[in-house]
């Protein structure tokens, strides 16, 4: 049994709570079968923290994400805070988590279970049995570059501003990551990035070029364009094993990625750093998806990617495999089975809500 792990929570804001509410149950299958004992904490993020503290990221959260030896997160933002300053908006509360932590490797898997196959938009065929990792550079890139802003122009026009900065080091570490977990898969990376128009994007292709021939000649190496990549994803998903690109073109294609499997409902993420003296690494994970302001507080968010996130926790933190591949298979099992929440809606199957999406898995748990 794994013992006394430390473990942060944090809900955030719009359906995040309703989804940690389901990872939450999980995790109390976990401690009553004595597979697991966790100290858990919890910590306000994002909207609700901006509510009670005025920051959407206090020092003490912060510090108390620091120490966790793992922190699950749910969503925030939310058009409540869209006209707080910019700075301190609940999304600049997630980047600052990801940034301190230095949790650099944002791994963010497109699998397509077999019973969700037809709730696809693209056809059955082309995604039955797809099994994509995408690899996202999280804490770099024109989500942090500098200068940004907003300035004024002495004719009074405005100038937004963001910059796209990667150096060398951050482009090895996470290609690193990327072709080591392709020598766990089908042993093949397509880097992804905008050569032709941007130099952050030749850089980017010269470096990871270079990482192939040095440390993985072994493991097959191609290069695409982001925009076409986004075209080849909806044309032919399966010639991927796994991606590697910056942050912007990262977040745009794993939401791409996630309609592949029938919902952005469907797909967790763990975001790792880099191991540190006492050979511990930074785990931060979360589903993709946001708060979904448009369904918050309606108990119909789909709750599988926060579980699925949490079984990679196990999986990537607390090197639990077995209770990893429990829950997914649990999932698996209750997609194939249960009703549906309406983001993966089928003919034939009852709808049901959030709490009654946990209740079918943790019936699942319960009987293995
Ligand atoms: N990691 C995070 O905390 C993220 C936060 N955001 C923030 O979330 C807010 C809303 O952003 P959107 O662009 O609308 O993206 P979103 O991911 O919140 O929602 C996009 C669409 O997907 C649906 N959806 C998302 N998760 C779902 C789930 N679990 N079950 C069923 N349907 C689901 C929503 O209902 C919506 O129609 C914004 O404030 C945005 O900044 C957006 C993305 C990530
Ligand atoms: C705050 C945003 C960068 C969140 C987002 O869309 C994501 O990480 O996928
Ligand atoms: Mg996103």
């Amino acid at each position: 049994m794994i013992a006394n792990k430390n473990l942060l929570l944090m809900p955030g804001d719009g359906i995040g709570p309703e989804v940690m509410t389901q990872a939450k149950r999980v995790l109390n299958w976990l401690q009553e079968t004595k597979r697991a004992s966790f100290n858990i904490e919890e910590e306000l993020v994002g909207g609700a923290s901006i509510d009670a503290h005025g920051v959407p990221l206090t020092d003490a959260a912060l510090a108390k994400a620091k120490a966790a030896d793992a922190v699950l997160f749910g969503s925030v933002g939310g058009p409540k805070w869209d006209k707080v300053p910019f700075n301190i908006r609940p999304e600049a509360g997630l980047l600052k988590l990801r940034s301190e932590l230095q949790v650099f490797a944002n791994l963010r898997p497109a699998k397509v279970f077999d019973a969700l196959a037809a709730a696809s938009s693209l056809k059955p065929d082309l995604v039955r049995g797809l099994d994509i990792m995408i690899v996202r550079e999280c804490i770099g890139g024109i989500y942090f570059g500098e200068p940004r802003g907003i300035e004024t122009l002495p004719n009074g026009e405005q100038k937004g501003v963001n910059t796209e900065v990667y150096t060398t080091h951050e482009i090895q570490r996470v290609g690193r990551v990327a072709f080591e977990l392709a020598r766990k898969r089908q042993n093949r990376v397509c880097s992804v990035e905008k050569a032709n128009v941007m130099e952050a994007g030749l850089l980017w292709r010269q470096v990871m070029t270079k990482l192939k021939a040095e440390e993985f000649p072994d493991v097959e190496l191609s290069h695409m364009y982001a925009d076409n990549c986004a075209m080849q994803l909806a044309k032919n998903p399966k010639q991927f094993d796994v991606i590697v690109t910056g942050n912007l073109f990262g977040d745009i294609l794993s939401d791409l990625a996630a309609m592949l499997t029938g919902s952005l409902g469907l797909l967790p993420s763990a975001t790792l750093g880099a191991k540190d003296a006492s050979g511990r690494i930074p785990g931060f994970y979360e589903p993709i998806h946001g708060s979904a302001p448009d369904i918050a507080g309606k108990g119909v968010a789909n709750p599988l990617a926060e579980v699925l996130s949490l079984a990679m926790l196990l999986r990537y933190s607390f090197d639990m495999q077995e209770d990893a591949d429990a829950i997914e298979a649990a999932v698996e099992r209750v997609l194939a089975k249960a009703g549906r929440t309406p983001d993966i809606k089928a003919e034939g199957r009852p709808t049901i809500s959030t709490s009654e999406m946990g209740d079918a898995l943790i019936a699942e748990l319960r009987a293995i």
